[in-house]
């Protein structure tokens, strides 16, 4: 039989409170959530705890989350005796143990028979499909990817992915869950490594390709990266960018690739698309998903130029990023 998930989350349990499940429960905690953290022992949510709460104490001296944060983490998040009391009584439950899928089966298992059935329970796998997490779990219409991003105290972004199963009604509330927490879902399909780590490790792989073949040092493509593309990503994604640098260009600059590296970097149908339809992109209004009429161009402008310049304001303030010894020059 199958049971509504519940529709608003009131209280929260993080099972494996490693790493990313201790930021997890550290951000919905700060947001005013009662959270329960669960781990292998009551020794280890115990010192998951202890860790939180410094972590979180650390960050407020350093001026990194707002004021009474770290009183708001003390007051709201608790450790566990076992998974099983943990999740008892939790709206939603996030499952963070190891990136094995054995170990979140059983885990998982545990935590769908332990939770009540309208309890809602999302896993942070970065890379399973949902369709081999799900049968561990019953009432799968409640069960969907929640997956949170390093270091999570920090960064927003969290991907969704529903299962066959999963309720609009599951989706939303976990949405409404994470805008209380400042913050933002997007829903992608069921592939393996969704979006967010597809595309990251394309780049690595490209890097990677990039020194083997000579044509860059590991350096100089970090400097690259930041100094240019990397500048714009924090406040557009691909399509956006390719907009602003014209879809005329993208064209001729796909050939030249297309060319050198065949199929695996030919001109994508949707930009073929685009220049079949005369799409330039800002210059003429007409972009790859949106069209722009003068009044919303010239307000893109001006925004893209202010945050380029504040990027820059913040990378003089904070500075260059500490650096290990170089492997071999130790
Ligand atoms: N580290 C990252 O950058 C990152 C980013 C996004 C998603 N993730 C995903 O988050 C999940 C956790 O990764 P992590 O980096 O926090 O790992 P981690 O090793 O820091 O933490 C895992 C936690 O799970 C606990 N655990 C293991 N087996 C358990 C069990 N049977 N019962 C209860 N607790 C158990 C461990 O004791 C540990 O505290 C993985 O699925 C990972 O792919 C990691």
């Amino acid at each position: 039989m199958s049971t509504d998930p519940v529709s608003t989350i009131r209280t929260v349990t993080v099972v494996g409170a490693g790493y990313m499940g201790g930021g997890i429960a550290q951000v919905l905690a700060m947001a005013g959530l009662p959270v329960r953290i669960a781990d292998v022992s009551v020794e280890a949510a115990d010192a998951a705890l202890e860790r939180i709460l410094g972590e979180a104490r650390a960050s407020e001296d350093q001026g990194l989350v707002p004021a009474g944060s770290a009183d708001a983490v003390a007051s709201h998040l608790t450790a566990g005796q076992s998974i099983e009391e943990a999740v008892a009584e939790a709206d939603f439950i996030e499952e963070a143990v190891f990136e094995v899928p054995d170990v979140k089966h059983e885990v998982l298992g545990r935590i769908s028979a332990a939770a009540r059935p309208e309890a809602i329970i999302g896993t942070n796998t970065s890379t399973i499909p949902v369709r081999v997490l799900a049968p561990a779990v019953s009432h799968p219409e409640r069960f969907l990817t929640v997956h949170f991003s390093n270091p999570m105290p920090f960064i927003p972004g969290v991907e969704l992915v529903a299962g066959d199963a999963t309720t609009q009604g599951a989706i939303d509330a976990v949405k409404d869950l994470l805008a209380r927490a400042d913050c933002e879902g997007a829903q992608v399909a069921d592939t393996p490594g969704m979006v967010l780590n597809r595309l990251q490790y394309a780049l690595l792989k490209e890097a990677t390709s990039v020194v083997e073949e000579g044509v860059a040092t590991v350096d100089d493509v970090d400097t690259i990266v930041r100094t240019t593309f990397g500048f714009r990503l924090g406040f557009f994604g691909p399509f956006a960018i390719a907009d602003q640098a014209g879809l005329d260009v993208y064209a001729n600059c796909f050939s030249t690739f297309e060319e050198a590296y065949g199929e695996r970097l030919a001109t994508p149908q949707l930009l073929k698309d685009a220049a079949a339809e005369d799409r330039k992109g800002l210059k003429n209004g007409k972009g790859l998903v949106e069209d722009y009429d003068d009044e919303t161009r010239a307000e893109l402008i001006a925004y893209r130029n202010k945050a380029y310049a504040r990027m820059r304001d913040v990378l003089r303030e904070v500075g260059p990023a500490p650096r290990g010894t170089r492997r071999g020059q130790d």
